[in-house]
């Protein structure tokens, strides 16, 4: 069966607010009549890479969260796990929403690395997932843009308010979230992967309005 439904990523920082936009973007697409179908990486507690995915977030693992290739291998094999979901749920739905995918790989990852062997891993996660584990290109990112500041913040109240929730090592590391926020800028310039729409997550997004434009 051909695929009918689009595949739109939603990309920013930890905390920036991209579950939330999931959420309200979900409600005003079936709103419109729409069938909509979402996943969010890494899929912790559905799949193994994932769990030892956040066990090195967490805990360390030894050296294995200081490998910036290893943790990347990690993300990948998560993703890779899903690709059968992720290619049944597009040709049964109009629009598939993946909170995080390949590029939050390369975001990441560049950010960890020196910045004259960034751009190499961005080309080697293209490389690993799309190429070697063939995981479908998306149609569209969606580039939830907070300052680093206030994505921080919004994910210190969010541990608050949520009793057991830890955050990780990822989301406390102010420098590399500011770095992760000047290559997603530069992936969204370049269109790395898809085309990028980059919107404001601190003056808001207006859910309705974004619908439209994917559906259109
Ligand atoms: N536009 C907004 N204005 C203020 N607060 C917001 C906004 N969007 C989300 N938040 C709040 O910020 C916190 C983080 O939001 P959310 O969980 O959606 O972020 P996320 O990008 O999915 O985070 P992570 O990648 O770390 O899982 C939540 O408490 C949420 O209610
Ligand atoms: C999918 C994916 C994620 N990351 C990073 C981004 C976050 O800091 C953590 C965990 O993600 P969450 O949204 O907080 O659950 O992992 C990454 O480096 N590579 C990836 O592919």
């Amino acid at each position: 069966m051909a695929p009918v439904g689009r595949l739109v990523v939603i990309e920013g920082l930890d905390g920036a607010g991209k579950r939330t936009l999931a959420d309200g973007l979900t409600a005003q697409l079936r709103a419109k009549g729409a069938s909509v179908a979402s996943l969010a990486f890494p899929r912790y507690g559905k799949s193994v890479h994932a769990d030892l995915v956040r066990e090195a977030l967490h805990r360390g693992h030894g050296d294995l969260a200081d490998s910036v290739y290893g943790m990347a291998v990690l993300y990948a094999l998560d993703r890779s796990g899903a690709a059968d979901d992720i290619r049944a749920l597009r040709d049964t739905h109009d629009v598939v929403l993946l909170d995080r995918y390949v590029a939050s790989n390369a975001a990441y990852a560049a950010a960890r690395l020196r910045q004259d062997a960034a751009g190499e891993v961005v080309k080697w996660v293209w490389e690993l997932e799309v190429d070697r584990f063939g995981l479908p290109r998306p149609d569209a990112h969606l580039l939830l843009r907070v300052a680093p500041a206030v994505a921080a913040e919004r994910a210190e109240r969010r541990a608050e308010a949520e009793a057991g929730r830890d955050r990780d090592s990822f989301e406390t590391d102010d420098g590399l979230q500011r770095r992760c926020a000047a290559v997603y800028d530069e992936l969204a310039a370049s269109g790395w992967l898809a085309p990028w729409h980059v919107l404001d997550g601190v003056a808001g997004v207006d859910h309705e309005a974004l619908a439209a434009t994917l559906l259109g």
